[in-house]
């Protein structure tokens, strides 16, 4: 994917029709009432028939190198979802992804070992990343007080499982941005964190843009939204309802939402 687009920009992800369905194994039987979860239960009956989800419905769109991409809309309009199958974990059912380089998911629920401490998940996360020993020595500290976890005392040499969770989204944000990504995909991880780490976040998603790559975020934050990204897509029941500069599809947005309050 050498080859320059329009403009003699260069795409990094080109999104050609993608549908994706969930499919849910032993989801169909019974309506959900205590009575017949009770009944399956003692008839011993389990319900093995498959439901399926149709989240993504037939979305294209080409992303280029420096651009930051906002994606927004309502509630399971199938943000996240388009985010892992560009990160390459999810299947599409029809349709085709194609990527520059090996895009990165950061997500709030990014796995991350909760009985190791944050300092053993600092060095396993960068190696997963590719960074050799020296490159996560060199980076050690700077992640560490960017995260800000041991602002108030020596929290990095305790088990993850102690943080709260909007400290253990900051390390793993610090942890991913650690590194230059040629795609980093982000889900909400600006909403997560304090006004100065979401400052120090902003921030540093406009340095890895400088830095060449392509960056998506994922949002219900529309002031971050603006302030990090040129153009967004607004998503709505799996579809592409608008695509475009940030100012004109979020406005587009919020209008969409004043209607249905
Ligand atoms: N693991 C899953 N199994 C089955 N269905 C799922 C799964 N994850 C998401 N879905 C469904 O797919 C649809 C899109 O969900 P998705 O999480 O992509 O939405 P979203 O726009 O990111 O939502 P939110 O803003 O609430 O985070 C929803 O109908 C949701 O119920």
């Amino acid at each position: 994917m050498a080859d320059t687009g329009p403009g003699g920009r260069t795409p990094t992800v080109v999104v050609d029709d993608v549908h994706i369905i969930y499919k849910i194994y032993g989801a169909g039987a019974g309506k959900g009432s205590a009575t017949s979860a009770l009944s399956r239960i003692a008839n011993r009956r389990t319900s093995p028939a498959l439901r399926e989800v149709h989240a993504v419905r037939g979305i294209s769109f080409t992303a280029y190198k420096g651009e930051a991409i906002g994606l927004i809309g309502s509630n399971g309009s199938g943000k996240s979802t388009t985010l892992s199958a560009v990160a390459g974990l999810l299947p599409t059912a029809s349709g085709a992804i194609y990527t520059d380089g090996q895009p990165s998911l950061l997500g709030v629920n990014a796995a991350m070992m909760s009985d190791l401490t944050g300092e053993r998940n600092v060095v396993l996360g960068c190696l997963a990343m590719g960074m050799s020993y020296a490159e996560v020595r060199a980076k050690y500290q700077e992640i560490v007080d960017f995260s800000g976890i041991n602002a108030r005392g020596d929290f990095i040499s305790l088990p993850m499982r102690t943080y709260s969770s909007g400290m253990g989204a900051r390390l793993r944000f610090s942890i991913a941005a650690a590194k230059t990504h040629d795609v980093l995909l982000i889900d909400e991880a600006l909403s997560t964190g304090d006004a100065s780490f979401q400052r120090r976040s902003e921030a540093r998603i406009k340095e890895l843009r400088r830095e060449a790559g392509t960056v998506f975020l994922v949002s219900h934050n529309n002031a971050a939204i603006r302030d990090t990204c040129d153009r967004t897509i607004w998503l709505e029941h799996g579809v592409i309802r608008a695509d475009g500069p940030t100012e004109d599809v979020v406005d587009l947005y919020e209008d969409f939402m004043k209607g249905r309050n």
